[in-house]
């Protein structure tokens, strides 16, 4: 088949605030595969500070590629590419739409997520995540407590930490966690700080979730191995090949949260369609956020294709 790509480039409005800074642009790939049976298009969107490839490195990748590929060579996608797996698989035919998992809103982070969640409440979010290391521990805990008395009984919360608490830290998140009933709260530790994260979770009533550290297929498996068996948040677009972790969830009946890259529309609709498909649970997906560029949020991938200067 005929083997196309154009990489992007697009502002995230408003950028992305987390413990570890400002997330101000999103770089992918689109990929297009056509052939007597029709066009597929995929998307390889990396993260290369949860441990997948770099853009660069995926750039490389396809610039060393001829115009004419088989299914042989994406089987054959290293695993140390694994944004490059997900988007070459993706772009495959597969399965049509499943329905649509219940998804995740990503609350303004600081205490702007006390104003923030209603407008989510009406468009009918149930589920939000809220960013914490971002401000001083006092004013987040301050934050809240007040998140937690204006919420309606039916929302849930969950907060990502993004592996930048100590452990000290951690544990007060924890306590909050137990008082106010959050869902779960993801990542707080680094990912060399496994050990600690499974003393953690048998300590308090809130569940944790690995996220960084589980963040390519590689790294579920050796998690997993080692005795994790609390949530694992599974980002497809950065875990590898469809086709493994789907070989994996089916193994493994494990509680899994899917969630975004803030990818476009391509590989969105991949995740979400694994998402139906591998979900156990009922944990709403993390999905929901629009931190997207407009242009690329259109379910006509042909029309975003088009969008996007040939290279
Ligand atoms: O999982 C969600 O609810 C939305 C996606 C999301 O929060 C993230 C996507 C990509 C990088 C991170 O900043 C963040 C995360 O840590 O989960
Ligand atoms: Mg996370």
């Amino acid at each position: 088949m005929r083997f196309e790509f154009r990489p992007y480039s697009r502002a995230f409005n408003p950028p992305l605030l987390t413990c570890h800074g400002v997330w101000r642009i999103r770089r992918g790939i689109i990929v297009r595969l056509s052939d007597e049976s029709g066009v597929g298009f995929g998307e390889i969107a990396p993260l290369d500070w949860f441990g997948s490839e770099r853009v660069e490195d995926a750039i490389a990748f396809c610039q060393s590629l001829p115009s004419q590929i088989d299914r042989s060579l994406i089987r054959a996608i290293p695993a140390d590419l694994p944004a490059c797996q997900f988007g070459f698989e993706s772009a495959l035919p597969s399965v049509s739409r499943l329905e649509t998992p219940r998804m995740s809103a990503l609350l303004p982070p600081g205490e702007r997520a006390c104003q923030g969640w209603e407008t989510l409440w009406q468009q009918g979010y149930r589920t939000f995540k809220w960013k914490i290391g971002v401000n001083a521990i006092g004013d987040e805990l301050k934050t809240l407590k007040q998140l937690a008395e204006w919420l309606p009984n039916n929302a849930k919360l969950r907060l990502d930490a993004n592996a930048g608490l100590t452990v000290e830290q951690a544990h007060q998140w924890l306590e909050a966690g137990d008082t106010y009933n959050i869902e779960f709260i993801e990542q707080p530790l680094p990912v060399d700080q496994f050990e600690t994260m499974v003393a953690l979770s048998q300590q308090y009533a809130t569940t944790i979730a690995l996220d960084e550290s589980v963040a390519t297929l590689r790294q579920l498996q050796t998690c997993y191995d080692h005795g994790w068996r609390g949530i694992f948040v599974i980002k497809p677009a950065i875990a590898g090949s469809p086709a493994r972790l789907r070989q994996f969830c089916q193994q493994h009946s494990i509680d899994a949260v899917f969630s975004s890259v803030f990818e476009t529309a391509i590989a969105r609709e991949a995740g979400l369609n694994l998402a139906a498909e591998l979900s156990c649970g009922d944990r709403a997906v993390g999905y929901g956020t629009t931190h997207w560029f407009t242009d690329l949020v259109t379910e006509n991938f042909e029309e975003l294709w088009q969008r996007l200067s040939p290279c």
